[in-house]
């Protein structure tokens, strides 16, 4: 097979490759996530740390809320000793009675220095539970340029931090609160993997987690640099060469800066990971965190629960939006605007197949369609799970064929066109869309449909219009038809007669000249009850032509003629 692309101006020779992991007998490619991991919000700290205008003390707290209706139960909520606007936040969430619920730890980072280590830890007092997390980079880079430091001075730095932290907590914290401590290797993804575990292994041999002690080593991908699958190994690695690991909480932070984070994230899941930090919709720094509702709405779409409530999507994204003062993007997964819409013909077609197909299989197994399993094409969830309506899923315009026409009418107006009127009317779409370019709103497909099929009140036209129709039928089965009618503008009365009202007023309408003779005829009632609408479809050969019409009547019967009228009049027009 031919490639022909050539080579690139770009300048390659500048970049390393990513170190691969030796683990021939790798596990987590045969794994599945069977259940939610611990989720922690990194909203109000690396979210907010990486936005224009950090979030006002107002909207760290909606936020907060936000985080808390979710179901979030571990939230990092600033960085205390970054200033005054993050300590306060922190200190008022811990002194209102019930803004954290019980069940909500809430975390706050530090770097490896003194001072700011007793700053966080005092920002703590009286929390029910709280974890400080402490970091620092250990990648080569940052040893070289940033600390000018050795491997063992980087390792103090961790194992320094942990026990000042673990003395400032003695200190500072009384017994109301649960403390717990949260350890990163900054850069994770670009440290030698020996050293981050000799880091992480040291930093525990002062923590000393064991049971009913936990440690939470977090290993982040602080710079996105490698494929998920080199992310995964390097977990799995960790995951197998860790002691105490029973006692570990193995938690990933990936960020996204080759757009795989979500794809990181599962498969570090995959390759032992317990948790899961990130955003909601994927803020944070640059590129941002690995996106909390995508990660949780996979699962979802699994059929494993996320153990985080998504049922109103638009109202997170609201109080997102105005916390963070940016929008989500039309096409981001489960929540853009688009992301539940299909323009395009043959994906319209199978939508409304899908739809047309659940309701069958439900009526057949005597329950409704969200008791059975989803299984709508092109849609991997009911958009109606997030709150989401039917009414964006199918937008027409010049790519979109007979089932998205289809789909508004039935969808909107109970209409069921039977097949060959979808081609038929589509082509009218058609025309349209070619000629005036862009989308054509349900509304508008109505009003050409009704001044294509329907006697339009606003705009009436055609030969025929019909008052009142009554047959009778005497005992050899004949109908005789007697149709009050105004025909090119004169009030006429039509008699004709034949084996059934349709045929008896084919009769009568030979009597005026035209020639019609019936090629098909569907029926169905549009809703229930005593007020019940009937619509009539007929597919006719008038004068050469072959048309349909259609006519909507309480009365079957009457509908039928409407239906013929709808033909006729096409057919003159
Ligand atoms: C990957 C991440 O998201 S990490 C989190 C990053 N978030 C933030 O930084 C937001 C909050 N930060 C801040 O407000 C400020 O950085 C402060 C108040 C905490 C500290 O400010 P400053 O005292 O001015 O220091 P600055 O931020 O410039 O830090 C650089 C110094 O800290 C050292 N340092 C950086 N990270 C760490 C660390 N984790 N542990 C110990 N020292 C560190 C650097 O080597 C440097 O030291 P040097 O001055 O001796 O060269
Ligand atoms: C502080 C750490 C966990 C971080 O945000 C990162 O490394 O991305
Ligand atoms: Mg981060």
């Amino acid at each position: 097979m031919a490639n022909r692309q050539q080579p690139s101006p770009m300048p390659i020779h500048k970049y390393g490759r990513y170190e691969q992991v030796d683990i021939p007998d790798r596990t987590w490619p045969g794994k599945r996530i069977t259940a939610a991991p611990r989720w922690l919000s990194t909203d109000l700290r690396d979210g907010n740390q990486s936005l224009i205008d950090p979030m006002s003390p107002e909207r760290k707290r909606r936020m907060f809320d936000q985080l808390v209706k979710m179901g979030y139960k571990e939230i990092e909520v600033g960085f205390p000793a970054s200033g005054q606007t993050d300590f306060d936040f922190v200190r008022s969430i811990i002194e209102e009675e019930g803004a954290i619920p019980d069940d909500v730890t809430i975390s706050v980072l530090t770097q490896a220095r003194e001072d700011l280590i007793e700053r966080t830890v005092e920002s703590l007092k009286g929390a029910r539970r709280a974890t400080v997390h402490l970091y620092n980079a250990t990648a080569p880079v940052f040893r070289r340029v940033v600390f000018r430091a050795s491997r063992d001075d980087i390792k103090q730095i961790a194992v320094d931090g942990t026990r000042l932290v673990m003395e400032y907590a003695g200190k500072l914290l009384g017994p109301e609160t649960e403390f717990g401590y949260q350890y990163s290797p900054e850069i994770f993804t670009d440290t030698e993997l020996d050293f981050a575990l000799e880091v992480c292994e040291a930093v525990m041999d002062v923590w000393q987690p064991g049971p009913d002690r936990e440690i939470i080593l977090n290993l982040p991908a602080t710079v996105e640099r490698s494929t998920p699958s080199t992310h995964a190994d390097r977990f799995e690695w960790m995951h197998r060469n860790l002691s105490r690991r029973e006692y570990v909480c193995l938690s990933a932070h990936p960020h996204n800066d080759r757009g795989t984070a979500v794809a990181a994230a599962e498969l570090a899941l995959m390759a032992g990971a317990d948790r899961v930090e990130g955003c909601l919709f994927g803020q944070g720094e640059r590129t941002g965190n690995v996106d909390l509702v995508t990660l949780g709405m996979n699962l979802f779409s699994q059929g494993v629960d996320p153990q985080i409530d998504f049922s109103d999507i638009d109202e997170i994204r609201r109080t997102w939006e105005y916390c963070n003062q940016m929008e989500v993007h039309p096409r981001h997964p489960y929540v853009g605007d688009l992301v539940y819409t299909s323009f395009s013909g043959s994906h319209q077609d199978a939508i409304k197949k899908g739809f047309d197909a659940m309701e069958a299989d439900a009526a057949a197994r005597g329950v409704t369609v969200d008791d059975i399993e989803w299984a709508v094409p092109y849609l991997p969830i009911d958009p109606k799970d997030v709150g989401r309506s039917y009414e964006a899923v199918i937008r027409v315009n010049s790519q979109s064929g007979k089932g998205g026409i289809a789909y508004v009418l039935k969808n909107d107006h109970k209409l069921d066109l039977p097949r060959r009127m979808q081609i038929e009317f589509s082509r009218i779409i058609q025309a349209k869309t070619d000629a005036e370019g862009g989308e054509i709103t349900p509304k508008d497909i109505w009003a050409v449909f009704q001044d294509e099929y329907l006697p339009n009140p606003d705009n009436p036209w055609g030969r025929i219009q019909v008052k009142t129709g009554q047959s009778t039928t005497d005992t050899d089965g004949v109908d005789t038809l007697t149709v009050e009618a105004t025909v090119d503008g004169r009030d006429t009365v039509l008699t004709g007669s034949g084996n059934g009202p349709i045929s008896a007023f084919f009769d009568a309408l030979h009597a005026l000249g035209i020639d019609v003779r019936l090629l098909d005829y569907q029926e169905h009632t549009m809703s229930e009850g005593a007020s019940a609408q009937a619509a009539s479809y007929i597919e006719c050969a008038i004068d050469g032509q072959v048309l349909w019409g259609i006519g909507i009547d309480a009365n079957t019967t009457r509908a039928s003629l409407k239906a013929v009228v709808s033909a006729v009049n096409r057919a003159a027009r």
